[in-house]
């Protein structure tokens, strides 16, 4: 009798696990139902975080995506990747977020019109150039472009979007920091000032947006695994990578993910793994308060990260001096 009720027990659970991996493509659209149809811009999507992000908006969350990027044969690549049925929901446009604010606001009246008309409802700034070298070796010139590009292009997107996220009534706007946006680092002396510049923009922006209901997200990831990263390595001094191993690499998939959470939730700070944890807290400063949890975990571990961070200060400056030439 009781072996009986067992077995029913298992078939029961089986048959659950069953239907509801077999009703998948029936419910999650439900769930997901936000932001079906919805119009998302992300810039710097031909390649690594960027193009993780367009490829799971369309075929995971069924978004309308528009791309912006300069390299036109990379942004044809892309499209092949992403939509090999040539699908009018993906719209690839060739422009330099850093350049003119004409140019970018061009793109976007172009992005709207292409999709039916669809305001721009979440914008991802992401479009972003790294040069890992100390500020004797990097150039005037890549102090200007990562100026230009990780800052100002965020600024012109963003502006270039507001107007009709405001006639809308509603939208997200986020803003792919680093951690390195967080924390000085040997080796990034222009990369994090740029990277920093985006959390003062969005505390700012979050506050005049008040009354708009648009959230604003900063992403603070580590190390991703992305051919921006791969590109960095062949010049990044041995100190910036020994420091940038304490928070490990992420694949671009999963940052991607908890970027698209975020900006759903409006979630202020999109952080990963433990460190990333510790260093929202200990950076939360005079930001907005989204989640109570993360404020009641903020005050409580106040003066213990201080104490983490200090600790681990010793060491980078450790690896630091030790720096022969
Ligand atoms: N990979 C990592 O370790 C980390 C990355 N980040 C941040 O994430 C973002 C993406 O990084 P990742 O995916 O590695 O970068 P990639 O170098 O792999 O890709 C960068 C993308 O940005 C585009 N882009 C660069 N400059 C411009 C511009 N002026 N106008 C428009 N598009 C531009 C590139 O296309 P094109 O060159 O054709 O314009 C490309 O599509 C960056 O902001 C970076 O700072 C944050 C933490 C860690
Ligand atoms: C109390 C808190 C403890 C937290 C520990 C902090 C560890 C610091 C590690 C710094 C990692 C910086 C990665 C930058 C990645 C990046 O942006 C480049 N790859 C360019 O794209």
């Amino acid at each position: 009798m009781w072996l009986l009720v067992v077995l029913l027990s298992i078939f029961i659970v089986a048959v659950a696990f069953l239907l509801f991996y077999l009703l998948r493509p029936i419910y999650r659209p439900l769930f997901l139902r936000d932001l079906y149809d919805s119009h998302v811009v992300v810039t710097g999507g031909s390649s690594g975080i960027g193009k993780e992000l367009a490829r799971q908006l369309l075929h995971e969350h069924g978004a309308r995506v528009t791309i912006l990027a300069r390299n036109q044969q990379r942004l044809d690549e892309c499209r092949q990747d992403l939509t090999p049925n040539d699908s009018d929901r993906l719209l690839c446009l060739s422009v330099d977020v850093g350049g003119s604010y004409a140019d970018v606001q061009n793109a976007i009246e172009q992005a709207c019109h292409h999709h039916g008309n669809r305001p721009v409802n979440i914008l991802i700034n992401n479009a972003g150039v790294f040069y890992a070298k100390t500020i004797d070796e990097t150039t005037p010139d890549e102090f200007e472009q990562m100026v230009r590009i990780n800052y100002l292009g965020a600024v012109y997107c963003t502006k270039a979007c507001l107007p009709s996220m405001r006639h809308l009534g509603s939208g997200r706007i986020v803003l792919v920091s680093s951690q390195a946006g967080q924390l000085g680092v040997f080796g990034y002396t222009s990369y994090c000032a740029t990277k920093f510049a985006l959390k003062g923009l969005a505390e700012s922006l979050q506050m005049e947006l008040a009354r708009d209901n648009i959230y604003v997200t900063v992403a603070y990831p580590p190390d991703t695994d992305t051919p921006g990263l791969i590109e960095e390595n062949k010049t990044k001094p041995r100190e910036t990578q020994l420091i940038n191993e304490t928070s490990g690499v992420l694949s671009a998939d999963e940052v991607a993910k908890k970027i698209i959470v975020s900006a759903r939730q409006g979630s202020f700070a999109c952080w990963y793994g433990i460190n990333g944890f510790l260093l929202a807290c200990l950076t939360s400063g005079a930001q907005p308060v989204t989640s109570v949890l993360e404020l009641t975990c903020q005050c409580l571990l106040a003066g213990l990260t201080r104490l983490i961070i200090v600790r681990l200060l010793n060491s980078f400056y450790a690896i630091a001096r030790r720096r022969t030439m």
